[in-house]
């Protein structure tokens, strides 16, 4: 909307999807007043300067990612904008797998085909696309920007994973939500530097949009929506084994102490 009815920061496009974090602040001490093991740990925490690189490393990435959002949301139609960004499931597997060890299945690879191809159908797709509005090079550059920022949110995703593993080695409420805070900081902040040094001060107030919406386009989201669904699918099937390994390790459990007492 603020592109189409003529704003043109790119920075201000990116500050306002990031600076939505403090409204966790409040959350955050209220979480903690309620139930204050949610903040307990037993591991040593890592060094203020190790944090710091994280949340900075982080921060930074989170900023350059919606930064390439901006540029994408400014050149290319609404409806294609989110469509490549749906590639970020598909980019976020493949991360995972070759940070996080997560496993490929069946119907991880099916969500990965059908949003790879809903996307590339859009580049094809580019003469019906709100043709008046920007040339090809521009399209071409939103487009690449999308993309990329897409396999940025995967990768960021994968990298804030692979923390809590190796280096935080915790998820408690507090190193989650002390993640997302300090990144939304960094992020926040490097943006707002961005927009005060590049004097982009006006800014256009924009209310409605309207998009077209085409025969490929509707197939590309179809099959966006039928592989995003083959994904939440496949986390599906996981949670209910994992729930059932942990029932049966439970009866388990319950088995061999009633053993034990009866052989006593
Ligand atoms: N994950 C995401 N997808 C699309 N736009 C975004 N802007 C910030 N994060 C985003």
């Amino acid at each position: 909307m603020y592109f189409v009815k003529g704003g043109n920061s790119k920075w201000m496009a990116t500050l306002v999807q990031l600076a939505g974090f403090p409204i966790l602040i409040p959350y955050y001490f209220i979480i903690k007043l309620k139930n204050p093991t949610a903040y307990d740990t037993c591991t040593k925490p890592p060094s203020v300067l190790t944090l710091t690189a994280i949340y900075v490393s982080l921060g930074l990435l989170m900023a350059a990612d919606c930064f390439m959002y901006s540029i994408g949301l400014q050149y290319l139609p609404v409806s294609t904008y989110t469509l490549i960004c749906a590639s970020q499931l598909a980019f976020n597997s493949v991360f995972s797998f070759f940070l996080n060890s997560q496993k490929f299945t069946p119907f991880i690879i099916n969500s990965l085909v059908l949003l790879t191809i809903s996307s590339v159908l859009l580049v094809f797709n580019n003469e019906s696309a709100n043709p008046t509005r920007f040339s090809k090079a521009k399209y071409a550059i939103g487009f690449i920007c999308t993309v990329a920022a897409s396999a940025g949110s995967g990768l960021m995703l994968s990298l804030t994973q692979l923390c809590f593993r190796k280096v935080l080695k915790r998820q408690t409420f507090k190193v989650v939500m002390d993640m997302v805070i300090y990144q939304g900081i960094v992020a926040t902040g490097v943006t707002m530097i961005g927009f005060f040094a590049g004097g982009e001060w006006k800014i256009v107030a924009v209310f409605l949009f309207h998009d077209k919406m085409d025969g490929i386009k509707a197939i590309s989201m179809l099959l966006a929506v039928w592989g995003f669904l083959s994904y939440v699918y496949q986390h599906y099937l996981d949670d209910r084994k994992s729930k059932a390994e942990n029932r049966n390790a439970i009866e388990v459990s319950k088995a061999s102490n009633t053993g034990t007492s009866r052989e006593e």
